[in-house]
């Protein structure tokens, strides 16, 4: 299968300071990819670069076989959701529809017709007088009606309200299975990253901690719980991502493609919200020397 998205030492660089470094990805076609990681992470650093709203500082960065943003055909191909979900205040939803209809080559007017129809927006309505959901919402329609064949969205559901963001993700998964669309979303919500997405992306200080297919680092990560011992005593093959110990017990988060056999221990399978915790919280020196998982399914 064709990467959507390909980077390869990537970085970009604010003076003096690393927003986003190291930064090797190849993403599949297809795909629902979440993005997540703490504030200042680099998460609006890379989806800007995806979009060719940043360049980089050093490195290379491809979207649907083009560099971002280059001319007519590869705007027409990415649709890019920024995070303040901007719209124009002075003009109203039809306006922005209509917008919509003259830069798109594809736009597909039945289906924003349809959002802004269920959302029960008022086609007259100035976008300044929307509420900052509704103002989302109208963004992420515009988005999805523009049917490129990647849309990028930055935190699109943190200012709508749980119903409100469970029907979008559901839209989106629809639109991915109707049209083939891929979606490369941040957000801060893992559980929603968890029902939606099949595959993550979980960046840190500036870095990818982990990429992959979400069933492959479901499949591939396992609780630890047995008594207490040194973790570097593990077999070869095991990559100890988190441990804590008490006195007589240790309990290790271990990511390892081979089946633990040793009935010392107990093995807990994971959800992703699990596995992506630990790697946001482990230290930065467990993953000095190791490059971040990539598992790309061709
Ligand atoms: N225009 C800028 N000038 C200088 N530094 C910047 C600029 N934009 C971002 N940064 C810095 O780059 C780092 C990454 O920022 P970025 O916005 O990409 O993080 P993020 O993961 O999207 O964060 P959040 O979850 O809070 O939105 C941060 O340290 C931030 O302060």
């Amino acid at each position: 299968m064709s990467a959507v998205l390909r980077a390869q030492a990537l970085g970009k660089k604010y003076k003096r300071r690393w927003a986003l470094q190291h930064c090797d990805l190849e993403v599949p076609a297809g795909r629902v990819v979440g993005l997540v990681g703490p504030n200042g992470a680099g998460k609006s650093t890379l989806l800007n670069l995806a979009s060719g709203m940043l360049t980089p500082t050093v490195g290379t960065i491809e979207v649907c076989g083009g560099r971002p943003a280059e001319g007519a055909e590869q705007l027409a191909k990415v649709g890019f959701v920024a995070q303040d979900t901007p719209t124009y205040a002075s003009l109203s939803v039809a306006d922005h529809l209509d917008f919509g209809r003259r830069l798109n080559p594809d736009w597909d007017d039945a289906v924003a017709l349809d959002r802004i129809r269920r959302l029960g927006l008022d086609l007259t309505q100035r976008a300044g007088k929307l509420s900052g959901g509704q103002r989302a919402q109208l963004a992420l329609t515009l988005g999805i009606a523009k049917r490129p064949e990647l849309l990028i969205l930055d935190e699109p559901v943190a200012a709508l309200d749980p119903l409100a963001r469970r029907e979008f993700m559901q839209d989106l998964m629809e639109a991915v299975a109707e049209h083939g669309m891929s979606v490369v979303l941040s957000s801060h919500l893992v559980s929603d990253v968890e029902r939606t997405c099949d595959y993550v992306i979980v960046l840190v200080d500036s870095r990818v901690r982990v990429a992959g297919d979400v069933d492959q680092l479901v499949g591939s990560h396992h609780r630890l719980t047995g008594p207490r011992r040194d973790p570097a005593t593990l077999p070869a093959g095991r990559h100890v991502i988190s441990a804590s110990h008490t006195d007589r017990q240790t309990t290790l988060l271990v990511r390892t493609d081979i089946p633990v056999h040793d009935p010392s221990w107990t093995v807990t399978p994971l959800g992703l919200e699990d596995i992506v915790l630990a790697y946001m919280t482990s230290p930065a020196e467990a993953f000095r020397d190791t490059r971040p998982v990539l598992e790309v399914l061709r």
